[in-house]
């Protein structure tokens, strides 16, 4: 029997089995088989592959990247075009664009790479049609956009969703707190701040057993973890943490209750790009998401060029500032002087570890 069919058969099982107290345990392996099943699904055989593969992936260019994922004739080509100068083929036709295109969207100071795909369709991730490249590339992205279309089914959103999660893709999430520490001897045990609520030590065990694993620390620091997150974590090379942002595009084609019910979706924005309605409200909203930090540079005793940012990630510190200045700087670094929100008094004197905020201006001083 080959994956793919031991993978249907599993999912069959998970379908047919009851949830209650008495199978939980059952459906705990079961969920642990078919992650093992797909992670192998998705591992290249014979070396090449497992990313975008040849000629598919497009290079990383700007300050972070966005990835339009959707159905068919969405209109992810036609976003691309309204907010980049790249221009990809648009028609009202399924597949239009058969391969990756990359453009620049320039958003306070910031250069977003959008990379427009290839539609997705159902079973996209066991192979169906360029799905799995698509979502290969979409697992390199800062911010995945779900482009849907405005006059189709409420389940569109779901499909996708799934799609992605079974190729390891986690929506809006954050990595489960768990450690699994690797022992050579003294069997599985597991440990917690607060006892989980959905994990026991012998449920634990007999997961990793499935992946031979039989000596491991387990250290679960939040209580409210499930079956699935700890799976994910044993899984961990295989799974991405991505954002995610819904967009109902062709607005223009359905009335404004409808419109009206669709925004109100959790992280949600509506728009029409034949119109060019809602684009201005949701280039702010994709520069929300993506967190970046404009950081404005300057040399002792001269004004800052406020017209051109330094676009950094959140979280940074000041090393990322020197990093991003030039390969060397860290090494002749003194101390920053930092003038805005992130300093105490202004300017504040700081170390590589200071971190910085959106529209600090960052003076570095060097040996
Ligand atoms: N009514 C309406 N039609 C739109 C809108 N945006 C795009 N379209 C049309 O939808 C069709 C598909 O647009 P594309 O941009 O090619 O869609 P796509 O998602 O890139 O399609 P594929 O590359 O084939 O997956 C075209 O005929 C567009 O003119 C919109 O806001 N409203
Ligand atoms: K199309
Ligand atoms: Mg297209």
């Amino acid at each position: 029997m080959g994956i793919i069919e031991k993978i249907a058969q599993i999912e069959q099982e998970l379908a047919r089995t009851q949830k209650n107290k008495a199978t939980e345990y059952h459906i705990g392996l079961l969920k642990g088989k078919l992650a093992r099943y797909r992670r192998e699904l998705l591992e290249p055989v014979g070396g090449s592959g497992g990313g975008g593969g040849q000629g598919f992936e497009v290079a990383k260019a700007g300050d972070a990247r966005v990835s339009l994922i959707g159905f068919p004739s969405v209109g992810k080509s036609s976003f691309l075009n309204k907010v980049t100068n790249t221009k990809s083929e648009a028609a009202n036709y399924e597949f239009t664009t058969l391969t990756s295109v990359g453009g620049i969207l320039e958003y306070n100071g910031a250069e977003v790479q959008i990379v427009d795909l290839p539609g997705i369709i159902k079973s996209a991730a066991k192979g169906k049609g360029r799905g799995r490249q698509v979502i290969a590339v979409s697992r390199t992205s800062d911010l995945i956009m779900m482009v849907l279309d405005a006059t189709k089914g409420a389940d569109q959103r779901q499909i996708l969703e799934n799609e992605l999660e079974s190729m390891g893709i986690r929506l809006n999430k954050s990595r489960p707190n768990i450690s699994i520490k690797m022992k050579k001897t003294g069997g599985i045990k597991m440990n917690s701040i607060s006892p989980p609520k959905y994990l026991d030590e012998k449920f634990v065990a007999s997961i990793l057993k499935d992946y031979k694993i039989h000596n491991a620390d387990v250290l679960v620091r939040d209580e409210n973890v499930t079956v699935d997150d700890f799976i994910d974590v044993i899984n961990e090379q295989h799974i991405s943490y991505i954002k995610c942002l819904y967009v109902y595009n062709k607005i223009d084609a359905v009335s404004l209750e409808e419109c009206d019910r669709l925004a109100r979706e959790p992280n949600t924005v509506v728009m029409s790009c034949e119109l060019d309605l809602g684009i201005a409200d949701l280039k702010e909203e994709i520069w929300r998401q993506l967190d970046l930090l404009r950081l404005y540079t300057k040399r002792r005793g001269i004004q800052p060029n406020f017209g051109d940012p330094m676009v950094v990630r959140s979280n940074s510190t000041v090393k990322e500032v020197c990093d991003a200045i030039h390969r060397d700087m860290k090494n002749q670094f003194k101390y920053a002087l930092i003038w805005g929100s992130s300093a105490k008094h202004s300017p504040q004197k700081c170390g590589l570890t200071h971190p910085v905020h959106d529209e600090d201006v960052v003076e570095i001083v060097t040996k």
